[in-house]
């Protein structure tokens, strides 16, 4: 019972942790269509964070849709438990003091407000990786665009299930535009300012 729960006060706080590691932790949100670009972006700024000394985590599918959530599917259901787990990881993650960068589709603008929300406006840094279907599906990575025009994926996010874009992200990066170096370097310069000591 929830009420029967009581929270220790432990001794080692967050506040200690982002003393020793010389760093805010924040919490870097990347949403957009699949083969949008997120796991490369994020796979890119990650390790030019690391080069600089930064402590990091990525969350993706790959270490999140095959462990913590593999019990999940893609109906709108399991999408909303698939996010709403992944802000609690990302919320732990921030309290042990790491620059968390995520990267997910996280179709619907309410369950990354939720996030928002239980990680605190300042520490959420949203960024739409913003790229055209066409261009995602001309790309398709991993074949999965064509099997849902064949009907093989019927919930398929921007085919079968929609995809809702952020309003007023922190940065929009348009991958179909925007070189990866560059995309990188301009999120590296964003964020400078908001992880530094
Ligand atoms: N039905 C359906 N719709 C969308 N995506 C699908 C689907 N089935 C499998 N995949 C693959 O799963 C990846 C998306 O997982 P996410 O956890 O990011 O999705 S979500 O946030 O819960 O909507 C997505 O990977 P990315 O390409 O990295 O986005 C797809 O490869
Ligand atoms: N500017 C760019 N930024 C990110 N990815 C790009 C860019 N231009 C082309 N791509 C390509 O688009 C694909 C995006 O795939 P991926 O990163 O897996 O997307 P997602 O994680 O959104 O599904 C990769 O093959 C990547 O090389």
């Amino acid at each position: 019972m929830r009420e029967d729960i009581h929270p220790t006060q432990f001794k080692v706080s967050q506040e200690l942790r982002i003393q020793s590691l010389g760093q805010r932790p924040r919490l870097l949100w990347f949403t957009g269509l699949s083969g949008s670009g997120k796991s490369t972006l994020a796979n890119g700024v990650e390790f030019a964070l690391h080069q600089q000394g930064f402590h990091t985590y990525l969350l993706d599918g790959d270490n999140v849709r095959t462990g913590l959530n593999k019990d999940l599917t893609f109906s709108e259901q399991d999408r909303v438990e698939n996010i709403r787990r992944i802000g609690e990881v990302s919320r732990l993650m921030l309290d042990a003091g790491l620059i968390v960068l995520s990267a997910f589709i996280s179709p619907f603008i309410s369950d990354r407000e939720i996030i928002r929300e239980l990680v605190g406006e300042e520490n959420f840094l949203e960024v739409f990786v913003d790229c055209p279907l066409e261009e995602c599906e001309r790309r398709d990575v991993k074949g999965l665009y064509q099997k849902a025009r064949m009907g093989l994926i019927k919930d398929f996010t921007g085919i079968g299930s929609p995809y809702e874009a952020p309003t007023d992200p922190f940065m929009v990066i348009k991958t179909a535009e925007v070189k990866l170096e560059h995309a990188i370097e301009s999120i590296i310069q964003a964020i400078q300012p908001k992880i530094k000591r």
